[in-house]
């Protein structure tokens, strides 16, 4: 079962407690999403399900000690992710213009951005109040329009929800007329275009993608990313690692997106052996680079 290799490959000693730096932070005032992006979906209520019977005793005592302690950190990420879901939505709106520009400007100027022949980013959703991705989308996609065969242009690849075992794919677009709203309204592709031809698949790209533009919840300067509790990105990201790995290319840079509070101290960010680390983070203050892959590739 995936679930249970997932607990065999659980890093215990990276979990860190939560609790001292949750309360050392000030309370922020919540508001709700819209019920659209707000409900649950399957996937995370199965995830919820699984988390709170892990350590339900039907197991070996082994299993149930990796069960509790996978719980454990389940919880904690559930805090932080509540935690800094009230902190988005108490974010000044001009602020937040303000840092979507920035992180954008920086991004598009980028060296290791302008060089890049193939992405994959996320199209943002403003009522998750994810960094905006779409000044970044359209540059992209105009030049796609533009000049199809100049080299200048870029291959950008958006991810897509599946139905099934909390998986997504990611399929290349070449407009914005490609996307639909889903049911938690994040615009994404359909498998098919609208002359009925299938869109390439990530997975099935002839070459490497050079780039990652990751959302996320909260990051910290050690690389750890918190995301929406889905796994989507994990998982994707390891079997794209994989896939990689075993074509000997380069991997791919994971560069996440972060507004200035979902920045947190080392140790607040529980994780799993599951959780793949970013190599960079983009904030409105600049560029962080973490890994040697950021400062070979990103620093020019
Ligand atoms: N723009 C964007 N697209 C993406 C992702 C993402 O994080 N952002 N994903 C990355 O996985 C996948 C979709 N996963 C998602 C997981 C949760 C929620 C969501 O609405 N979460 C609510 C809480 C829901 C609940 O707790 O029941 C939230 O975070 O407020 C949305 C997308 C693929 N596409
Ligand atoms: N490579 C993987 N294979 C199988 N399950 C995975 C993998 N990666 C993550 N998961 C599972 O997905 C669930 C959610 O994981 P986690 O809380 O780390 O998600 P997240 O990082 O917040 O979300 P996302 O990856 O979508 O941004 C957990 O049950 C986790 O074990």
């Amino acid at each position: 079962m995936a679930r249970l290799s997932t607990i065999s490959r659980i890093s215990v000693a990276a979990s860190r407690s939560l609790s001292s730096s949750v309360r050392s932070r000030p309370a922020v005032s919540v508001s709700r999403l819209p019920n659209s992006a707000a409900a649950p979906s399957p996937c995370l209520l199965r995830l919820r399900s699984f988390a709170t019977t892990m350590d339900g005793g039907r197991g070996n005592g082994g299993d149930q000690q990796l069960g509790s302690e996978l719980e454990a950190i389940f919880k904690e990420k559930r805090i932080l992710r509540s935690k800094v879901r009230k902190s988005l939505r108490s974010m000044d709106p001009l602020q937040r213009s303000q840092e979507d520009d920035a992180i954008q400007r920086i991004v598009l100027d980028a060296p290791w951005f302008r060089s890049s022949q193939r992405l994959c980013a996320y199209i943002s959703c403003s009522a998750l109040r994810e960094v905006d991705t779409s000044k970044i989308l359209s540059e992209i996609l105009q030049n796609t329009a533009r000049d199809s065969q100049a080299h200048s242009s870029k291959k950008v690849y958006v991810p897509r929800v599946e139905d099934k075992n909390c998986h997504m794919r990611m399929f290349n677009i070449s407009s914005v007329g490609d996307l639909i709203a889903n049911s938690m309204d994040i615009l994404e592709p359909a498998p098919v275009d609208a002359e009925g031809n299938e869109r390439e698949e990530v997975m099935h790209a002839k070459e490497p993608i050079d780039l990652f533009l990751l959302p996320g919840l909260a990051f910290d300067r050690s690389g750890r990313r918190l995301g929406r509790g889905g796994g989507y990105y994990d998982t994707f990201l390891k079997s794209y690692q994989d896939l990689a790995r075993a074509r000997n290319w380069k991997l791919p840079l994971l560069v996440a997106l972060s507004y200035s509070v979902q920045i947190m101290e080392e140790g607040v960010i529980s994780v799993t052996s599951d959780d793949i680390p970013v190599d960079a983070i983009v904030s409105p203050a600049g560029v962080i680079h973490i890994s040697p892959a950021a400062s070979e590739r990103m620093k020019s």
